[in-house]
C-alpha cells in the first residue's frame, strides 16, 4: 500500500498551506515527515484522509483516494489530535465505542490495550492519564482495524525515554510486517532513531525526500594516530574519498567505514589510538535544508 501524493495544493483563503506537493510513502518502511511548524505536515495528513478536501492534486492510497477505499478504516489507521477522548471514559470503554461503530470484536479491544502497554490502566478514566498514555490509546484506536497503513501525527509528543524506545520497537514491528508507517514529527534528535526515510517540507513545499542513509551521506571517521602522516598517505592512495589532516595526530575520513581504516592500517603496521564513527544528524541536516537562505544572509 503505497501512499501517493501528486501535485498537492492547499489554500485558506490567502494562506497557501500546502503548494504543489509530491511524494511517495513506501510500505514496509518507516518514513518521518519533518517540516517546521506551519509548514503544512497536519494539512496534508488530513488531506490523505479526506478531512480536507485539497485545492488541486491528489493523494492516494493503494491507487485510490481515501474515500474511495473499501474499508477505509480497515486500510488507514490515523492519529490525529493527542487529547480527542471523552475524559469520564475509561480507556476500554474509548476503545470499545470505536470497536463498535468499526465493527471490530471486543477481543481485539484486550489485544490492544495489552499490546499497547495499557492493560493495567484500562479501567481507569482517561481524565487521570499522562500525554504519554494518551499517545498509546491514540495508537491503539487507530489499530483497531489492523489497517496496512499508519498516519500518525506527532506520536512522540510528551513521551518519556522508556515510551520513546518503546514506540521505536512498535513501529519497526509494524513496518516489518509491511505496513506503510507515515510519522510527523518535530522532535529530530528522536525520530531519527527510528526513520528509514524523510520527507522534508517547509512552508508547503518538497525540500527533500528519500531514505535517510542517502540524504545523510556517508559516514565520518574521526581517527587518532600518532601515525597521522603515514595512514594519511596510505589513506590517499587508497579508496577513501577524502582525507582531512585536523591536528598532528588526528585525521578525518569520508568514504570508507572504522573497520576498513583499522584494516588498513593494521596492514601497514600503523598505530591507531581511537576510532569514532560521526553520522550527521537529522537536526543538521534538517537546519541545512529548512533555513531560509535569505533570512540568514
Ligand atoms: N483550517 C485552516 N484555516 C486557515 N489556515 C489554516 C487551516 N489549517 C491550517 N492552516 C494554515 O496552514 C499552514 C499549515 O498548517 P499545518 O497545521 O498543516 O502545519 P504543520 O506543519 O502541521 O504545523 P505544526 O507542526 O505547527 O502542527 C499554517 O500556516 C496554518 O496556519
Amino acid at each position: 500500500m503505497t501512499i501517493e501524493v501528486s501535485r498537492l495544493t492547499k489554500r485558506y483563503g490567502d494562506v497557501t498551506a500546502v503548494r504543489d506537493l509530491s511524494f511517495t510513502v513506501a510500505p514496509g518502511v518507516v518514513t518521518g515527515f519533518l517540516g517546521p511548524n506551519g509548514a503544512g505536515k497536519t494539512t496534508t495528513m488530513r488531506m490523505m484522509t479526506g478531512l480536507v478536501s485539497p485545492t488541486s492534486g491528489t493523494a492516494t492510497i493503494g491507487g485510490r483516494p481515501y474515500r474511495k477505499l473499501a474499508r477505509p478504516s480497515r486500510t488507514v489507521g490515523a492519529v490525529f489530535d493527542a487529547n480527542a477522548f471523552h475524559p469520564g471514559h475509561t480507556a476500554r470503554d474509548h476503545l470499545r465505542v470505536y470497536a463498535a461503530m468499526g465493527g471490530y470484536p471486543d477481543s481485539r479491544v484486550t489485544h490492544l490495550l495489552d499490546l499497547l502497554g495499557l492493560a493495567e490502566a484500562a479501567d481507569r478514566r482517561i481524565r487521570g492519564f499522562s500525554t504519554g498514555m494518551r499517545q498509546r490509546l491514540n495508537l491503539a484506536t487507530a489499530m483497531l482495524g489492523d489497517p496496512r497503513v499508519l498516519l500518525l501525527d506527532e506520536p512522540s509528543n510528551g513521551l518519556d525515554p522508556e515510551g520513546m524506545s518503546w514506540l521505536r520497537g512498535l513501529l519497526r514491528r509494524l513496518a516489518d510486517q509491511g505496513r506503510t508507517v507515515l510519522v510527523s514529527s518535530h522532535a529530530l534528535s528522536e525520530i531519527q532513531q527510528f526513520v528509514d526515510d524523510v520527507v522534508v517540507i517547509r512552508r508547503g513545499e518538497l525540500v527533500a525526500a528519500g531514505p535517510w542513509s542517502r540524504l545523510a551521506g556517508p559516514p565520518l571517521v574521526l581517527i587518532t594516530t600518532p601515525d597521522a602522516a603515514d595512514l594519511a598517505a596510505a589513506l590517499a592512495a587508497g579508496p577513501a574519498a577524502q582525507v582531512e589532516a585536523v591536528s598532528a595526530d588526528r585525521l578525518r575520513v569520508r568514504g570508507l567505514d572504522a573497520p576498513s581504516v583499522a584494516d588498513l592500517a593494521a596492514a601497514r603496521g600503523l598505530r591507531i589510538h581511537e576510532l569514532v564513527t560521526e553520522n550527521a544528524s537529522l537536526e543538521q541536516l534538517f537546519l541545512r535544508l529548512t533555513t531560509d537562505q535569505a533570512a540568514t544572509r
